[in-house]
């Protein structure tokens, strides 16, 4: 079996950052570089402040790094001392051109592939840690082929990544399985092992599953697929739990004891976000479209479907509970990020939701413990378009820094991302009542609040997939 003594990860984002980091905390026998075309990203990662929080991060980044865990912008550099490259770049939904708004763009992974076979000088086991669709791997065959000679070989290996934000460290120290899919070649065997051997520094040997290429690059997209359908599914069940008085934490618990079913992601929510499910849902219904199989892309498209409703669901219920309008009140958002412990934000339902009060003429003051300013500003703000909105966005939208200010004279609070800070065993929220425009509603996308003891201060609840009769006659 070929040791991997050296390793480079192009593509220092959420995932190569905390992967790489992790195999260099696991592997001290091991080099490895982790790389990206953006300075300002590596110099973060060099620095006191690395550039994404994730709880763990900073004492994995910070034990290694130097040691046997370096961050850089010398890609070729890199790329010409590993023997195991892992391609680690962003796979977008296409913004334009065939398959736009569906299909993933591959322009980042096919450029790092073209520098690897422009740059390489010995040979390399290449392997595809980006989320693609399934065959890519044959794309990148073709191209780092044309480029090998007698002396240089190239084996490609998929090995999606499963970690999910605000658990990235603990999911990777311990992680349910990894999944190595290879050529079913002699040479795919021996790479596929050789990168085993990387991971069985610390993790079991029966978690290490080794599939076809194609399958591998398969389960990435159905993992999510299937993850988001369940909470798509729970969601739907929402909205039958408020019209009928069910109340869906006891619907959701009632079959998660099912051990079949399992009581994992069966949340009902304001909407999932994060920059994965919807990207890959889209990325399979695209799939099954080019395979010229209509109903099985429309069976997942309808995941993202009721993904939207349900954001929209809520936005309605909430301007229809405040009197049909919301124009000139102020709506106090607590959350911005797209599920709790951590800051990033793509695809956050609060966006949607927010640019809909915004649309309504509404005041809104955001709270988030980990996302900066500028972040929501860009998040909010269509910039660069034919109308640039970033200074009625400033207008209406004031970001604050803590809970109270935000939902100070507000007339309505909204929950959006579960932080546990937003818990009313840890937010006095008599404190808040107090200072609110009454009523003072607070509608709860996240299940998170004890709503029969908000409604004794005062407090008109509204809570997504219950009623406030659920359950009497
Ligand atoms: N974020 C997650 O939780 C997660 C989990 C599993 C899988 N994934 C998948 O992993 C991939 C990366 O996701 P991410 O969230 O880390 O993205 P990201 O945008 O945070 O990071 C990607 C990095 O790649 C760099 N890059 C792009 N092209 C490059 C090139 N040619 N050379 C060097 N650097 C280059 C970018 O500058 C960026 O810093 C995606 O395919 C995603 O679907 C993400
Ligand atoms: O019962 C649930 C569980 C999650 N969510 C929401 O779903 C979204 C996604 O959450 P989660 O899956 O925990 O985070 P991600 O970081 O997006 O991780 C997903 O996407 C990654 C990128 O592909 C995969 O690697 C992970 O396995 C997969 O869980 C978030 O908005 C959550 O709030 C719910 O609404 N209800």
């Amino acid at each position: 079996m070929t040791t991997v003594k050296n390793i480079c990860c192009i593509g220092a984002g959420y995932v190569g950052g905390p992967t790489c980091a992790v195999i260099a905390y696991k592997c001290h026998d091991i080099k490895v570089t982790i790389v990206d075309v953006n300075p300002t990203r590596i110099a973060a990662w060099n620095s006191d402040k690395l550039p994404i929080y994730e709880p763990g991060l900073d004492k994995v980044v910070f034990d290694r790094r130097d040691k046997n865990l370096f961050f850089s912008t010398n890609v070729d550099g890199a790329i010409q001392e590993a023997d195991l490259i892992f391609v680690s770049v962003n796979t977008p939904t296409k913004k334009a051109g065939m398959g736009a708004g569906r299909a993933a763009d591959l322009a980042y992974v096919e450029s790092a592939t073209r520098r690897i076979a422009q740059v390489a000088t010995s040979s390399k086991i290449v392997v595809e840690k980006s989320t693609v669709p399934c065959r890519t791997a044959q794309s990148m065959r073709t191209i780092l082929e044309a480029n090998s000679t007698k002396e240089i070989h190239f084996d490609i290996l998929s090995n999606p990544e499963f970690l999910a934000e605000g658990t990235a460290i603990d999911d990777l120290l311990s992680p349910d399985r990894v999944l190595i899919g290879a050529l079913q070649t002699p040479e795919g065997i021996k790479a596929q092992q050789a990168l085993a051997g990387v991971y069985q520094h610390w993790v079991p040997k029966d978690r290490v599953l080794t599939t076809n290429l194609w399958s591998s690059e398969l389960s990435k997209l159905a993992a999510n697929a299937m993850l988001a359908q369940r909470i798509s599914s729970v969601n739907a069940l929402s909205a039958i739990c408020e019209a009928t008085g069910a109340d869906v934490d006891e619907v959701a618990y009632a079959c998660g004891r099912d051990t079949r079913l399992g009581s994992k992601f069966l949340k009902a929510s304001v909407g999932f976000g994060g920059s994965c499910f919807q990207k890959d849902i889209l990325n399979l219904v695209y799939l099954s479209e080019q395979l010229n199989l209509p109903e099985v892309a429309a069976y997942w498209h309808q995941v993202v479907v009721m993904n939207e409703y349900q954001k929209k669901r809520f936005v309605r219920n909430i301007i229809k509970t405040l009197f049909n309008t919301i124009t000139n009140k102020k709506i106090a958002v607590l959350g911005f990020a797209f599920k709790k412990d951590t800051g990033d934000t793509r695809e956050s339902a609060a966006i949607t939701l927010i640019k809909d009060f915004i649309q309504e003429s509404a005041h809104v003051a955001i709270y988030d413990p980990k996302v900066e300013r500028e972040q929501i500003y860009m998040d909010l703000a269509d910039s660069g378009g034919v109308v640039d909105t970033r200074q009625q966005v400033e207008k209406q939208v004031q970001i604050c820094s803590n809970a109270y200010e935000a939902a100070q004279d507000a007339d309505a609070i909204v929950v959006v991302t579960e932080w546990d800070e937003f818990r009313d065993d840890q937010l006095d929220y008599a404190k808040i009542y107090a200072g609110m425009h009454k009523p003072a509603f607070l509608f709860d996308g996240r299940l998170l609040v004890n709503a029969p003891k908000l409604r004794k201060m005062g407090f008109k609840v509204n809570v997504i997939g219950k009623t406030e009769l659920a359950g009497t006659a």
